[in-house]
């Protein structure tokens, strides 16, 4: 890749988030979040149905400004140095807005070449990246806009792996996934770790943050209220049972709801 990678001491954080805080009117939606993604660590983030995920992940990779508070991508501050942190950083943002009336192909093109990779490395990456996420063969004639939303993650992916990121940063990669494409997307993510690369990603599956992360954080109203490795914050129960115990959330048991049963 031609496009040069800003410096980076060893043992520096992959990711920092420092104190961020972001209010929407009233309502606090991040409280003060502080968070440290090791480098080489497969981090997980979970939290009930509008805990502040997405909102404290859009502030860590600089998509939204935070009212407090600051992030760092291996020590380059995400708001005072954009270009650097993003040359760093691979970025699967929710709800994905992408450029839609291209191919798969084409859309990777345009990124890469904008990222300022040569034409021959776009298009050796393009056709690899596309093969791996089985956009290529028949998928290659439709158009993003036609994409089921799967495939959507898919290139989204794809999208954040082009540029050769040291960390990736990834708002619930497994959403509307199938199994045999969430297989797929494990196994990049595995590589991509063993390979020196730092994951924080965001889901609501328990067992697959189980499965692939080492550290986890779990956040609820806003606030982070336990971050560690896997095996300390589950203890001996399992990861489930100790969020559903740290978020103090009330499992509904479907009372009332009578008229279903008619
Ligand atoms: N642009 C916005 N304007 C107003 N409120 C917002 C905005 N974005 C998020 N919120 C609110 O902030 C809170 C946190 O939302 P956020 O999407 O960060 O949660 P989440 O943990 O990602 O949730 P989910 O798991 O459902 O995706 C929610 O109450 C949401 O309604």
């Amino acid at each position: 890749m031609n496009a040069v990678q800003p410096r980076v001491e060893d043992g520096t954080a992959a990711l920092r988030l420092l104190g961020l805080h972001k209010v929407f009117g009233e309502y606090t939606a991040v409280d003060h979040a502080d968070l440290t993604v090791a480098p080489g660590s497969f981090y997980g983030l979970v939290g009930p149905n509008g805990a502040g995920k997405t909102t404290a992940l859009s502030m860590a990779v600089g998509l939204l400004r935070p009212d407090e508070g600051r992030s760092e991508v291996f020590g380059v501050d995400v708001w005072a140095d954009p270009l650097a942190a993003r040359k760093l950083m691979g970025v699967l943002p929710d709800g994905l807005a992408l450029p839609e009336r291209l191919t798969g192909r084409e859309l990777l093109t345009y990124l890469g070449q904008l990222r300022g990779l040569d034409a021959k490395t776009v298009a050796d990456r393009a056709t690899e990246l596309l093969d791996v996420m089985e956009l290529s063969g028949d998928a290659e004639r439709t158009l993003v806009v036609d994409y089921s939303t799967g495939m959507r993650k898919k290139i989204g992916l794809a999208t954040a792996l082009l540029h050769g990121p040291r960390l990736l940063v990834l708002d619930e990669p497994f959403e509307a996934v199938d199994p045999v494409s969430a297989a797929t997307i494990k196994r990049i993510l595995n590589r991509f770790v063993a390979g020196g690369g730092s994951v924080l990603l965001s889901s609501h599956v328990m067992a697959l943050v189980e499965q692939l992360c080492d550290t986890v954080a779990v956040m609820a109203k806003g606030r982070v209220v336990a971050e560690g490795p896997l095996d300390q914050v589950r203890g001996a129960a399992s990861l489930e049972d100790t969020f559903v115990e740290l978020v103090g959330v009330k499992v509904g048991g479907g009372e009332g709801l009578s008229w279903l049963a008619s």
